[in-house]
């Protein structure tokens, strides 16, 4: 899906964008290589939405530098930006009524002429984003009829249908059966495989860990760490960002962190008390 454009995909330095007198996004560096996943992780209200509205141009950031396979990013013209830039919103809206695979063309209006309407090609990247986000079961629907994660299918749909250099997602597992996580998760990491940079925020730290080649660490709007996944997931680190107490294990078959959880120590439940010894025979 993506444009085989040669270049290192994503490299921002020193992002930030205020709301009011506060920083929500403060000084952000950011790199997402070219077939890489990236994880942006945080706990609520850190600022990953707004860094990845930042990223794809729906808000202006103030920044040192923003680049896109070398190409600066805030002088893009919208149309460039979104031929190469898609963005999967959490909770993202449709206009009412509008059939499913109606929604997905939208994704082609970057790539369409003024007059043109849709071409053989629209339609056959319409189709097959629709089956690689597994929507085509609801392709003759309404999208406002669609459960939540029928929606964030389609969704991803009509990301991919943009065919962009770099897709950047906001929750993309929310709504999601852990069938539909894993394969979306799947998709991604195809996707990666194939040349596209992506950056996801998650909030299941153990499913970056699986697919991500790299994760970045929110917290108050600034990155507090970066890098591979079992070098950034540590139990101290989890007790600073997120306040609680986590136990790194492994996938038993790829090897993968793979966390467990409890509350941290002062909120942790009191322990059971130990059972009675049973009475001897
Ligand atoms: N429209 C807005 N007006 C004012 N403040 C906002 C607005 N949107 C977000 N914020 C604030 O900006 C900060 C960053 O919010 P953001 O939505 O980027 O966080 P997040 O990491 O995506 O959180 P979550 O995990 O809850 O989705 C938060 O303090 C939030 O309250």
């Amino acid at each position: 899906m993506s444009g085989g454009r040669p270049g290192n995909g994503l490299e921002g330095s020193r992002v930030s964008f205020a709301r009011g007198s506060r920083l929500v996004v403060d000084g952000v560096d950011i790199t997402v290589p070219r077939g890489a996943v990236g994880a942006l992780l945080g706990p609520n209200g850190a600022g990953k939405s707004t860094l990845l509205h930042l990223l794809a141009g729906v808000e202006r950031p103030e920044v040192a530098s923003l680049t896109l396979d070398g190409d600066d990013l805030v002088s893009l013209r919208r149309r460039e930006r979104a031929r190469r830039i898609a963005l999967v919103e959490q909770d993202a809206q449709a206009p009412d009524a509008l059939g499913v695979e109606h929604v997905v063309g939208l994704g082609r209006i970057p790539h369409q002429s003024a007059w043109g309407g849709d071409s053989t090609r629209d339609r056959e990247v319409v189709a097959r984003a629709l089956e690689a986000a597994d929507a085509t079961a609801f392709a003759g629907r309404r999208y406002d009829e669609l459960s939540g994660g029928e929606r964030q299918r389609v969704n991803l749909a009509r990301a991919l249908a943009q065919e962009p250099e770099l897709l950047l997602l906001d929750e993309p597992t929310n709504h999601l059966d852990i069938r539909a996580q894993l394969a979306t998760l799947g998709l991604l990491r195809r996707l990666a495989d194939d040349g596209l940079s992506v950056l996801a925020a998650l909030h299941d730290l153990s499913l970056a860990a699986s697919y991500a080649d790299h994760v970045v660490v929110l917290a108050n709007g600034v990155v507090v760490a970066a890098g591979d996944p079992s070098d950034v997931l540590t139990p101290p680190l989890i007790r600073a960002v997120w306040g609680v107490e986590a136990s790194v294990l492994r996938h038993p078959s790829t090897g993968r962190p793979l966390l467990a959880f409890a509350p941290a120590d002062a909120d942790a439940p009191a322990a059971p008390e130990p059972a009675p010894a049973p009475e001897p025979a």
